[in-house]
């Protein structure tokens, strides 16, 4: 089994090598997936496809020649900058992420405004429901997080409403209560016609991230 506590790492990169990285590799995982819808609608000819993938070929080869052994985890500084890079909904070098870029109100309101193209596609012209329960979980998780008790996703129960459709969408969660280690929260995708689907979360803090936050608090 993954040994959780050891993919948080303290990298200790300054944050002009943050931000050097993230220019680097975040438009890198633009491109990638920009190929994603094109693999499905392409008409390129057969030979145009063959040419296209030696280039792609050729593309992997330089890439595979230096990469990390597993996932990325979750890495951060000493300034507390937290980078998860790798999530499948938001990660910056992550080309299966849309990606969310989740934003907070100061009433802990958390939302984004995402675009999903042809590639999440489920039932025709619409999107896969499972596409919508990995929106929800990472935007409910965020707003646990934000309302101060991250968790793991413990129970995620959606209600599809109505078919969601792809395209321009919008999502937000806010927090409801915190009891104990569990974290309660609501959210919904809507798009230009309104909700599509609601959802109802509840986010439990591992023992693990308890202990330690007990120890941070009785230090200060
Ligand atoms: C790790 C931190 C992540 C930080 C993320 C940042 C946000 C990023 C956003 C990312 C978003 C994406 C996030 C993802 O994708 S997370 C990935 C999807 N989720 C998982 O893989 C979770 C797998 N399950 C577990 O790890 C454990 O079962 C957890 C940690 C959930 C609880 O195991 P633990 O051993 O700690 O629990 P306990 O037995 O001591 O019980 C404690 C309390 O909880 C109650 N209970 C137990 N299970 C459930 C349940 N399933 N629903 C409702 N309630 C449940 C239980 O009755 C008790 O209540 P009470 O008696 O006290 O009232």
């Amino acid at each position: 089994m993954t040994d959780v506590v050891s993919l948080y790492v303290n990298d200790g990169l300054p944050e002009e090598e943050i931000a050097r990285q993230a220019a680097l590799y975040g438009p890198l995982a633009e491109d990638i997936r920009a190929l994603i819808p094109l693999g499905i609608s392409s008409r390129a000819d057969d030979d145009e496809i063959r040419r296209a993938r030696e280039h792609l070929a050729a593309a992997t080869e330089i890439l595979e020649r230096r990469r990390d052994s597993g996932p990325f985890g979750t890495r951060f500084n000493d300034a507390g900058h937290f980078r998860t890079w790798g999530n499948a909904a938001a990660g910056l070098r992550n080309a299966v992420a849309p990606p969310l870029e989740v934003h907070t109100d100061p009433d802990g309101r958390v939302w984004t405004d995402f675009h999903l193209h042809i590639g999440y596609e489920g039932p025709a012209g619409h999107t896969h429901g499972g596409v919508s329960a990995l929106v929800l979980d990472q935007v409910l998780g965020d707003a646990a997080r934000v309302g101060g008790s991250p968790g793991m996703t413990g129970t995620l129960t959606l209600r599809y409403r109505k078919p969601t459709p792809l395209g321009d969408l919008h999502a937000e969660a806010k927090l409801d209560r915190i009891e104990g280690r569990k974290a309660f929260v609501t959210g919904h995708i809507a798009g230009p016609d309104g909700i599509c689907v609601e959802a109802e979360g509840i986010f439990i803090a591992p023992q693990w991230i308890a202990d330690a936050r007990a120890k941070f608090e009785a230090q200060d």
